[in-house]
């Protein structure tokens, strides 16, 4: 997979040479490029904002240095898949991070200040898919934080980023049949710690048991933390039991 991110702050983006990510580039298996914005603002100040329209408080990131950077990066007749982060965007979710993670080149717009000028995602969209992506509703300075959550949720997903592909499977929210769960506690040595000791099932050795232990400690703390995710998953007795219980 080919990454680009655009941003006016390209050293946001130096925690993508460690941890897994870091090893995936280094093998090869991620190719990540950060293009500084103000490399495509060509006044002295290099200039990335102005008023907007209309009035209103703080700036908006000028069109011209957006479309230049944009062009340049993702030459036609490229076909990159563009991710704008903004609290405007539909939900980041699971789902997406696994469609993202089938794509081949995906490329990222950091906004900053009140965003960027509207038209610059209309012309991006003549050229490519665009998608605008919240990861939550709530309002950071900029859309970096956002880059480096999507891109983290994303790249783990990929072949051989994880060490165990198991874990992915087990993900909460992970395609499949457990679709919408939170996952439940999880446990490592020591047996006991600070008079505390792991659930007996646990070291029972008995795999069936283990599992629905585990789905019922994941359903009940969807009960409790996301009761709206309950309604998305396919209950079988045994789930309807763990939730009266
Ligand atoms: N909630 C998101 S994605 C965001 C981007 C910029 N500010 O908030």
């Amino acid at each position: 997979m080919r990454l680009d991110i655009v941003t006016i702050f390209p050293e946001y983006f130096a925690p993508l040479d460690v941890s897994l990510l870091g090893k995936a580039r280094r093998r090869g298996d991620v190719d990540a490029h950060v293009h500084d914005l103000r490399g495509w603002a060509h006044d002295r100040h290099r200039t990335v904002d102005d008023t907007p329209y209309g009035g209103g408080p703080g700036m908006v990131m000028k069109p011209e240095p957006w479309g230049e950077a944009l062009d340049a990066v993702v030459p036609p007749p490229s076909r990159a898949r563009l991710i704008v982060p903004t609290p405007s965007g539909r939900p980041f979710t699971q789902e997406l991070a696994t469609e993202y993670a089938a794509e081949p080149w995906l490329v990222f717009a950091c906004g900053r200040y009140e965003g960027i000028d509207a038209r610059v995602i209309e012309d991006a969209r003549e050229r490519m898919p665009v998608d605008e992506v919240s990861i939550g509703d709530y309002v950071l300075a900029g859309g970096e934080v956002a880059v480096l959550v999507i891109v983290e949720a994303v790249s783990r997903l990929l072949p051989g980023v994880l060490g165990n592909a198991d874990s992915v499977t087990d993900d909460s929210f992970a395609p499949g049949r457990m679709e919408a769960l939170l996952e439940g506690p999880v446990y490592t040595k020591p047996a006991t710690w600070r008079g505390r000791d792991v659930p007996d099932v646990l070291m029972s050795g008995n795999h069936g048991a283990i599992a629905r232990w585990r789905r019922d400690q994941a359903l009940r703390r969807t009960a409790a933390r996301r009761p709206e995710l309950i309604g998305r998953n396919t209950l079988d007795e045994a789930d309807r039991k763990a939730l009266t219980e």
